[in-house]
């Protein structure tokens, strides 16, 4: 993929050193991070060979022996549109859950709800776009359109006691419009939680962030929003996703989504790479003092598992370099 320099300088200008740096000396550390695993359905959903059922579940049982506390399973979107998630019933049905352990899956639209409730899914997420373009590519409506849609899920949601998370892509940049406004974000973010999401994910589908970009962001959201419902989701095309998530902690966001061996992409976010692995933000964190509950070496042993599996070395710095130590 070529990097345009209009591209480099859209994203990256002067004028959001200043903020940052008021912002980075004044802030504190939360002392716990909630780590939201999306591995087995952001990572894997753009793999170009199907990964089996077998391996999926495999992943999932390994993740749930790591301590993470929240693990997405997969999405009960349409086939035609995400082949890779086809068989979402079956690894449902074969994962061993483990108490304590959040399964969430991803659902565009009652057709998604019902099946993930046929399939025995206990949490759903809803998600969305601050992009109107990305909206129409990833789930085939406008934003307005899809707000109506998550409105049935979040309703029948309701009834059923089932908790609903929400993610809005593109909070810094779409791969089709260029740079995004906070504003934009700040509106789609707000009528998710008027949904009822208890928590909504604010991610940076295609990497381009940096901590000014995120400040920004953030500030414009958090003057609508508490911080206690966002989390922050990075993807690290541009090598900037520990700095970003460093920075979202410094600002009081304290629940973080990374993917195991930094799997992911979005298969219609074009140019984007893996999430944040989530052995890097865990030893980070861990660096850092913050307890995040997850044993590096088990997640580690996970990451290699699915690497192996999928033919290919981990993306996770930390798996690279202690993986020979281990
Ligand atoms: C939303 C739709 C379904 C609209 O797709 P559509 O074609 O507009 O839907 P439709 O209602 O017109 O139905 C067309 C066909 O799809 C079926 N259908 C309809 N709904 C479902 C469903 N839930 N499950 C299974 N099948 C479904 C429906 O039954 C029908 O089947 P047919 O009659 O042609 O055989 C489609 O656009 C879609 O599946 N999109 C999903 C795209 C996707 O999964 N993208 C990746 C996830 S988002 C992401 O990764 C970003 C995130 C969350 O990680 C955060 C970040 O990084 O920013």
């Amino acid at each position: 993929m070529s990097h345009p320099v209009a591209t480099i300088t859209k994203y990256s200008s002067k004028s959001h050193v200043l903020q940052m740096t008021k912002f980075v000396s004044t802030s504190s550390l939360p002392s716990k991070v909630k780590i939201v695993e999306v591995g087995p359905r952001d990572g894997l959903q753009n793999e170009k060979s199907v990964v089996p059922t077998e391996v999926k579940v495999q992943l999932i049982d390994r993740l749930s022996e790591t301590g993470l506390k929240v693990i997405e399973a997969t999405s009960f979107v349409s086939p035609k549109w995400v082949p890779q998630m086809g068989d979402h019933a079956e690894v449902m049905a074969a994962i061993k859950r483990k108490a304590g352990v959040k399964y969430p899956v991803l659902v565009p639209n009652m057709k998604g709800f019902e099946a993930a409730m046929k399939a025995g899914a206990e949490e759903v997420s809803i998600f969305g776009a601050a992009s109107e373009t990305f909206s129409k590519k990833n789930i085939n409506c406008t934003i307005e359109e899809s707000l109506e849609r998550f409105r049935l899920v979040t309703e029948a949601a309701q009834t059923k006691g089932i908790p609903v998370r929400g993610y809005v892509s593109c909070v810094v940049g779409c791969p089709y419009e260029g740079p995004i406004s906070p504003q934009a974000v700040a509106k789609v973010a707000v009528k998710m939680k008027e949904l009822g999401c208890y928590e909504i994910s604010l991610g940076d589908t295609i990497g381009v962030g940096t901590p000014g970009t995120i400040i920004k962001m953030l500030k414009e959201v958090t003057a609508h929003l508490p911080l206690s419902c966002l989390a922050i989701h990075c993807h690290d095309t541009y090598g900037q996703a520990l700095s970003n998530i460093l920075t979202a902690l410094q600002m009081g966001i304290s629940v973080v989504d990374a993917s195991v061996s930094g799997l992911g992409g979005c298969p219609y976010a074009p140019g984007a790479s893996g999430n944040v692995a989530t052995e890097d933000v865990v030893y980070m964190m861990n660096g850092l003092g913050i307890d995040t509950g997850v044993n590096l070496e088990k997640l580690i042993e996970a990451s290699s598992f699915i690497s192996d599996s999928l033919g290919r070395k981990s993306s996770s710095k930390v798996t690279q370099a202690l993986s020979c130590k281990l």
